[in-house]
């Protein structure tokens, strides 16, 4: 059985004297959705293309299947880089199957993999188009079917839901979804907090090229231990914003929303209101991946 783990050990990246990603340990276990979070120029690009192999770690070791990603596994990798690379003047087509054959793929297998995608994606009308007659968000669709037409095992998406619409965004969730369900490891950054809590069991948090939180998003939000109390009542809740154990508090139209320590807070809450008036909600809930951020990063992100 093959070890297809992508492991990264305390791998750095150094330009000159600027260090883009210190220190980073990561292990992606086969088949799992990882997810990169990280403000502008927090090394998410850097170590992408250092896992790819197209920039080489100033220290640390990277592998997947206990090898260097090279041109004897490069097209099992699919790799959708930040800055979209498409040819302008060649036609969808013509461009999809030049790709899908560098990764030695047959023709005829890529332009089925191609009318399938299209065809998902509701563009099939553009099949025999000139790249620069689409729309961006219909570009960026040709370039996610340029990463995973030749179906790799090893899929790297560098922002792949930024700048589309919220239609297409679900689309290519979707999309990316279905891969992971059929067998790939997939590996994508974004600067939204939501898709990553959505889509992936483990995440790590970059800050300034450091990894600040990292692990399965489970643990991470066992781990921070405070919760968010929401209270909607009729009576006024501003007592509460100074209650023992209230790390933060946001009054809101309905009523208030509290961070609280633990849930031992939370009993304590409902017996100081219980007498106030009538409660229409009262509900604990898990930290957001917003919060978590917030605490480990500070404001800084955007
Ligand atoms: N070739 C390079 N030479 C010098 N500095 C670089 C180079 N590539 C990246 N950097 C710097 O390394 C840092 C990390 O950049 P990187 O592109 O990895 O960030 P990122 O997390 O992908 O950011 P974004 O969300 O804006 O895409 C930045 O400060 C950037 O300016």
């Amino acid at each position: 059985m093959r070890n297809m783990v992508l492991k990264l050990e305390h791998v750095t990246k150094k330009f000159g004297q600027f260090t883009a990603v210190n220190d980073l340990s990561i292990t992606i276990p086969e088949k799992e959705m990882f997810g990169f979070l990280g403000a502008n120029g927090a090394g998410k690009t850097t170590t992408f293309r250092m896992i790819l192999g197209l920039l080489d770690s100033s220290a640390g070791r990277i592998t997947w299947d206990d090898q260097p990603i090279d041109y004897s596994t490069s097209h099992l990798v699919g790799y959708l880089p930040e800055e979209r690379g498409l040819y302008p003047k060649l036609k969808v087509r013509d461009q999809i199957v030049y790709l899908a054959r560098l990764r030695g793929m047959q023709k005829t297998e890529a332009l089925i993999e191609l009318k399938s995608w299209l065809e998902r994606f509701k563009i099939l009308e553009y099949e025999n188009k000139k790249v620069e007659e689409l729309s961006k968000g219909n570009q960026q669709k040709i370039q996610f079917i340029a990463a995973v037409v030749h179906k790799p095992k090893l899929l790297i998406l560098d922002e792949p839901f930024s700048g589309l619409d919220p239609i297409n965004v679900e689309m290519l969730k979707e999309a990316v979804l279905t891969l992971k369900e059929n067998g790939a490891t997939i590996v994508f950054s974004s600067h939204r907090m939501e898709h990553v809590e959505e889509m992936c069991e483990h995440l790590c948090i970059l800050h300034k090229g450091s990894p600040v939180v990292s692990g399965s998003l489970k643990e991470i939000k066992r781990e921070f231990g405070k919760k968010n109390l929401v209270i909607h009542g009729d009576f006024s809740s501003d007592s509460l914003k100074s209650f023992p154990g209230v790390v933060k508090s946001k009054v809101t139209m309905e009523g208030i929303h509290l961070q609280i320590e633990g849930e031992d807070v939370a009993g304590k809450i409902l017996k100081e209101i219980v007498d106030k008036g009538f409660i229409r909600k009262f509900a604990l809930e898990e930290p957001s991946l917003n919060d978590i951020f917030i605490e480990k990063v500070g404001n800084s992100y955007e």
